[in-house]
């Protein structure tokens, strides 16, 4: 089995809103966002796939959909003061962890016809976290 890994980064801000501690409160991480592709067999070109196909792909719509932006859940009741101010938002159904983030870029790259196997998002130098597919 062949394994590639692109690494990608991007900045983003949120908060937990069930949290006990700090992270209940808006704040910001910049983000690396690991991809894993996995393949038996290798293209015509020797790879799993470009690394520069897999940056355009799921790079683009990162920056587009998550860069910058503040990921908020559905009933956090900083919304509206937000919205009224034009800011910036993405708001989701589930709490915007690591986790989510990890499952929402692997559906991404998935969707797009990409042997992924795991996408892993580290909020800081040391907690990251990963899906892949039971
Ligand atoms: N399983 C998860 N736990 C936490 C998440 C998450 O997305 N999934 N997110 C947070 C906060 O948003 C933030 O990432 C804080 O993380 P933490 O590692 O606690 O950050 P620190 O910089 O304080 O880390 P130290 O290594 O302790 O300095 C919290 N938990
Ligand atoms: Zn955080």
């Amino acid at each position: 089995m062949y394994r590639i890994t692109k690494n990608l980064s991007f900045c983003y801000g949120h908060r937990l809103m069930n949290h006990p501690g700090k992270c209940r409160h808006l704040h910001g991480h910049s983000a690396r966002v690991e991809i894993t592709l996995e393949s038996e067999q290798l293209n015509e070109q020797g790879m799993v796939c470009d690394f520069a196909d897999i940056k355009q792909f799921a790079g683009q719509w990162i920056n587009e959909t998550l860069d910058h932006n503040m990921l908020l859940h559905k009933n956090d009741p900083v919304l509206p003061l937000l919205q009224e101010a034009g800011e910036r938002l993405m708001v989701v159904d589930e709490h915007p962890t690591a986790e989510f983030l990890a499952k929402l870029i692997y559906n991404y790259v998935s969707k797009g016809g990409f042997p992924v196997t795991k996408v892993s998002v580290w909020e800081t130098d040391s907690s990251s976290a990963s899906y892949s597919p039971a």
